[in-house]
């Protein structure tokens, strides 16, 4: 059970960005990291599996289902994206907000069980403490955290995060990522998260997608990754790795002279 992307391509009016894309098996229960250096495409390629975007050719297939016969209602159900973007606008409370994506397309009145359900996840994010500010009101990373509650309620089967720390704090990230982690092989989904910190990375992801040039240049885990040609050369940049005593990976970055 799985996503599989298969002879993607796609491109903006001006520029072509895909031209065959096709990526292993992402498999559920598993983390990958999606990196690249920036305009090389990430977002774009999760707007492709969101269904925001059209590509003019190949195929995205989710448990075997081909996700361009699907509903828009089931295909949202199935696949959560969560953009750089959150800033939110509706004057809405954050338990509110949270609901409303718990329920989702079946509108109507809440049931307790969501109710507990949201009261969960704000605890575990450790924002229940601002369960009646308005959205509006928060600051960048409260809203990141509000949107990654969102995400979780939401239960999908994919979760696709574009930069889902970028807003927060030392903590904050080390925490979200934990839980992110956690819940991608607890409930065995498809989790890729768009990263820049190469570092954190490392330390949370189970495989390395590296897009490169409109194609995954590199696949696998973080070291083989890394320690590939393919990776200094798409950032431009010197890339060494090194094992901590706790064995976790840290990355050093040098310009090339
Ligand atoms: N709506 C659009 N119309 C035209 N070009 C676009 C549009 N959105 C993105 N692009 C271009 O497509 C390319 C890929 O953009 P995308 O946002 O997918 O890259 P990215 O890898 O997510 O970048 P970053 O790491 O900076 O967030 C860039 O050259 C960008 O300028």
């Amino acid at each position: 059970m799985s996503l599989e992307i298969s002879g993607l391509s796609f491109g903006y009016r001006t520029h072509s960005l895909f031209d065959g894309l096709t990526a292993l098996p992402l498999r559920r229960g598993e983390l990958a990291a999606l990196v690249g250096p920036n305009g090389v495409g990430k977002s774009s390629l999760f707007r492709l599996v969101a269904g925001l975007l059209k590509p003019s050719c190949g195929t995205i297939h989710l448990d075997g289902h081909d996700t361009a016969t699907m509903s828009e209602r089931r295909r949202a159900e199935r696949v959560f994206l969560l953009t750089q973007h959150t800033a939110m606008r509706a004057t809405l409370g954050v338990f509110e907000v949270v609901l409303l994506a718990k329920r989702g397309w079946s509108g109507g009145k809440a049931r307790p069980d969501d109710i507990t359900r949201v009261e969960r996840v704000l605890e575990e994010l450790g924002i229940d403490h601002l369960s009646d500010r308005l959205v509006t009101e928060l600051s960048g990373g409260q809203q990141q955290l509000v949107a990654l509650c969102q995400a979780l309620v939401r239960d999908p089967d994919v979760l696709l995060l574009d930069e889902p720390t970028s807003a927060l704090d030392l903590r904050r990230q080390l925490e979200v990522m934990h839980l992110v982690r956690r819940v991608t092989h607890d409930r065995g989904i498809v989790t890729v998260a768009a990263l820049h910190d190469l570092g954190l990375a490392c330390r949370f992801a189970d495989r390395f997608l590296l897009l490169h040039e409109g194609r995954i240049a590199a696949d696998g885990p973080a070291r083989e990754v890394l320690s590939a040609g393919a990776t200094s050369n798409a950032y431009g940049v010197r890339l060494a790795i090194e094992e901590a005593m706790n064995g976790s990976l840290m990355v050093h970055a040098d310009l090339l002279n």
